[in-house]
């Protein structure tokens, strides 16, 4: 399948753009990680079904859309840095089941290295939105979608905030029946792995760690 879709919506790129400014505060960099997160949720969410069911309005019956209640997802966030999408996420779709990996990458190797794995129980009979801000080497998304097809789930798509051509090339690779979603796809990686223009270490700055 090989997909990448470039969330490219003009509130999006305002708000990246906010993001990437080496002066921006914590504070504002985690608001507007959620804002962002709500954003990326709408376009990502597009092609969910819809049943219609039977209602009143004020002045009248009529047959109207809802979402189809067996179409069942869960949102599996990357640690650290997922949870700051997954907060805007939560907003849009409160009922979601969540799912955490903790991986950090490891400096020297730049392979990911996990410490954390909790999802539903019910995972198999489930669609599945891994949600990182950042696809840099590549190594932790495949790493979280090579544990979770252990499990089985019914697709899996991975949304992200930027995207190094690298990483991208690197995913399609190991994973080319899990579509990318990104805001935006950046010019190349660092010595260190480091996304081009980027926006630096997500995680830092969205903690404050650094
Ligand atoms: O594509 P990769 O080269 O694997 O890099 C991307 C990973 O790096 C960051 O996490 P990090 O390891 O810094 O952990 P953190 O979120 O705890 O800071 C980011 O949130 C991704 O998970
Ligand atoms: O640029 C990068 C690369 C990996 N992880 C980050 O947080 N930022
Ligand atoms: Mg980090």
């Amino acid at each position: 399948m090989k997909e990448v879709t470039l969330i490219d919506h003009p509130l999006i790129q305002h708000k990246l753009t906010l993001m990437r400014q080496v002066d921006t505060s914590t504070a504002k960099f985690r608001n507007l990680l959620r804002e962002i997160g709500i954003l990326l949720a709408y376009e990502v969410t597009r092609d969910l079904p819809i049943k219609y069911v039977e209602i009143k309005t004020p002045l009248s019956p009529m047959s109207a859309p809802m979402l189809a209640p067996e179409k069942k997802m869960v949102i599996v966030s990357i640690m650290r840095a997922g949870q700051g999408i997954l907060d805007g996420i939560l907003e849009l779709m409160p009922s979601a089941r969540v799912g955490h990996i903790g991986l950090y990458r490891d400096p020297t190797t730049l392979m990911a290295v996990e410490y954390y794995f909790k999802m539903p129980h019910d995972i198999e009979q489930r669609d599945v939105l891994i949600v990182d801000p950042m696809l840099a080497t590549g190594n932790s998304a495949v790493a979280a979608v090579d544990r979770l097809k252990e499990l089985n789930p019914l697709s899996m798509k991975f949304l992200c905030l930027l995207a190094a051509p690298e990483g991208i090339a690197h995913f399609h690779e190991q994973h080319p029946d899990v579509p990318i979603y990104t805001a935006a796809i950046d010019e190349y990686l660092d010595e260190q792995g480091y996304i081009i223009p980027g926006l630096g270490d997500a995680g830092d700055r969205l903690y404050g760690t650094k």
